[in-house]
């Protein structure tokens, strides 16, 4: 079958270009049959999927870019059980590849993807806000982790990081920004079967697919992609100072079984908030919202692992 490479020169603010020119010259001298297509500005990838995928038959499609690359390529494609998906990661949170095991050498992410051993079946999510919807793989969040998101990608900071290879602490050092300028709000959580959960003070809600986001946080531990659920983790009721100690902890997962941090499973949740909140969907940002729901789909995606 041919491989359908999708990339993205301007990931990792500008690593992905080069890192294609290591990539592309392999493909030649094992004779794989691919086709190459590079982005050329923001949703030029979902574009670019939804064009091979529009014939509805079986596709192969690698990404080679950042987790705001996947997300847009799983936003194009028609039928995701029709899709495999390969990854060689290049971007500067690289959740995506982090949750999988996806190695982050790209010869050795070319391998795997030449030589499939594990192929999952993925869960995908759905973001609805305002009567639009946006899929994601990594997760999806409302509040303080969508407000970093948000100034991530304006930030100098994702630049000057990228440069020294530390692009993911970009997110760190925005949240910590963040939290001194945010304030938490009430936040009502309603699951299937119309159970209402109201939290006071809330920082966020994250949707969580896979068990890292914002850079190698691990604030769903228990986040498996195939098993048909979402991890939900909020985050309410604590002073900025034990957030400062929590959010460290974070990045192995101890963070988990403290007053204030409230995790859940389930297929579909509804959140209300008092004020309109910060949305994101795999770290790429979207409107203020006070009503949003995220729920999984049916149709899975063939992912290649490690
Ligand atoms: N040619 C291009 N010029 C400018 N922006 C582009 C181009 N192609 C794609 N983009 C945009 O670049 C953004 C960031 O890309 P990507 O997520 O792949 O890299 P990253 O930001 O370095 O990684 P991560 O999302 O893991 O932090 C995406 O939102 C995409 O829409």
């Amino acid at each position: 079958m041919k491989y359908h490479f999708i990339v993205n020169p301007k990931s990792r603010s500008g690593m992905g270009e080069m890192i294609w020119t290591m990539i592309e010259p392999e493909l030649k001298k094992r004779r794989v049959d691919y086709q190459r297509y590079l982005t050329e500005k923001r949703r030029h990838a979902e574009k670019i999927a939804a064009g091979i995928t529009a014939d509805e038959q079986e596709h192969m499609i690698v990404v080679l870019g950042g987790d705001g690359t996947v997300n847009e390529v799983i936003n194009g494609i028609r039928i995701p059980e029709k899709v495999t998906l390969g990854y060689i990661p290049i971007g500067s949170s690289n959740d995506f590849a982090r949750g999988l095991n996806i190695p982050k050498d790209p010869m050795e992410a070319l391998n795997i993807i030449l030589d499939p051993r594990n192929i999952i079946h993925m869960d995908l999510g759905v973001l609805t806000a305002a009567g639009r919807q946006r899929r994601f793989a990594v997760s999806a969040g409302i509040g303080f982790d969508a407000a970093v998101c948000h100034e991530v990608c304006v930030s100098r900071w994702k630049v000057l990081l990228n440069r020294i290879g530390l692009g993911k602490l970009s997110y760190a050092v925005v949240a910590l920004d963040r939290l001194k300028k945010d304030r938490p709000v009430r936040m009502t959580v309603i699951l299937p079967g119309g159970m209402e959960q109201i939290f006071e003070k809330t920082y966020f809600a994250a949707f969580m697919n896979l068990p890292y986001e914002g850079g190698g946080f691990k604030f769903c531990p228990e986040a498996v992609p195939s098993d048909g659920l979402m991890d939900v983790v909020i985050v309410h009721g604590l002073p900025v100072m034990k957030i400062l100690c929590l959010l460290p902890l974070a990045f192995w997962g101890k963070h988990v079984g403290f007053r204030g941090v409230t995790l859940l499973k389930c297929r579909k949740v509804q959140i209300k908030t008092s004020i309109p909140f910060p949305l994101h969907t795999d770290g790429e940002p979207g409107f203020p919202r006070r009503e949003i729901a995220a729920a999984l789909m049916q149709s899975r995606l063939n992912v290649i692992t490690g």
